[in-house]
């Protein structure tokens, strides 16, 4: 990351006037998928972002992270303008490719403090936490071939969570997962998230998983061109329950909003 460009305040992220558009080098022409994204995620906060399939979740959550830079606009995280990865922003992905198949899961969580150059004593400290953490304590020594696809979900988290980042970003992380397995997570997630005060940011296809998981629900419009439209506060108590009368209003609410374009600005920030 680069200058400081905004004082960090009560922004963790700050997304304004992002655009993102691919050359398409057949037909010299270019595809705009997002356009006009403006979003802040305050700190500590749980935000899910959802939207149409295709619409650029992903794309947007890349540039948080610093994978590729918006085609305009900018993205600061604490008032810095993201220019690159980094070891503030880690990143949990749907694919569970994204974990070393020949290390074991200590390997695996232990991998970017080694990259880092952390001291053994210090190093094996925070893996043992966080294995504690999500669970897999008494996993350590398997590879993930060995684990299941909700356990393998969890040493993405594990692996995350070892370096201390300010922001979890995550991408469909539960996707692949069997209901009651992505239900589990779910709830590993709340109980994680409040215990390491972490802001996270979430894509999700599944509107009842955003309602359940956030704080507040960014929705976006479909493609091309695609934007946030609307932002919604998820005012419940946690534990929240997914029978709850408000539970439901709001998701049948977000529901109908993700898929009726709308063409007021009305809940744009
Ligand atoms: N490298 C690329 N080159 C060209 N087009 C791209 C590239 N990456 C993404 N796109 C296009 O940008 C749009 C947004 O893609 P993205 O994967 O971000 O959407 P998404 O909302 O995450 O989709 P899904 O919910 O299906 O995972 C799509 O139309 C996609 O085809």
């Amino acid at each position: 990351m680069s200058q400081t460009t905004t004082s960090a305040g009560s922004r963790a992220i700050e997304i304004r006037g992002v655009a993102r558009w691919f050359d398409d080098v057949k037909t010299g022409g270019r595809y705009t998928a997002i356009q006009d994204v403006d979003l802040t995620v305050r700190p500590g906060e749980f935000l899910s972002i959802v939207g149409p399939s295709g619409c650029g979740k992903s794309t947007l959550l890349h540039m948080v992270a610093g994978f590729e830079p918006p085609s305009a606009g900018e993205i600061a995280v604490r008032g810095h303008r993201v220019d690159r990865p980094g070891a503030d922003r880690g990143v949990v992905f749907q694919s569970e490719l994204a974990v070393f198949p020949w290390l074991t899961v200590e390997r695996n969580v232990e991998y970017g403090l080694r990259v880092r150059k952390v001291p053994a004593p210090q190093r094996q400290a925070r893996v043992s936490d966080v294995l504690r953490l999500v669970g897999l304590e008494a996993h350590r020594d398997k590879y993930p071939r060995q684990l299941s696809g909700g356990m393998k979900q969890r040493v993405q988290i594990a692996r995350v969570l070892a370096n201390d980042p300010d922001c979890m970003l995550m991408d469909e992380p539960f996707g692949a997962l069997d209901a009651q397995t992505r239900m589990r997570l779910q709830d590993e997630l709340v109980r994680i998230w409040q215990a390491k005060v972490k802001t996270v940011v979430f894509v999700t296809h599944d509107v009842s998983e955003a309602v359940y998981l956030s704080d507040r629900v960014a929705v976006m419009s479909p493609g091309p061109a695609a934007r946030v439209k609307s932002v919604v506060e998820v005012g419940l108590p946690r534990p929240r329950r997914r029978d709850d009368p408000e539970f439901l209003r709001l998701t049948s609410m977000l529901t109908s909003e993700l898929h009726h374009e709308r063409e007021d600005d009305d809940g744009r920030q």
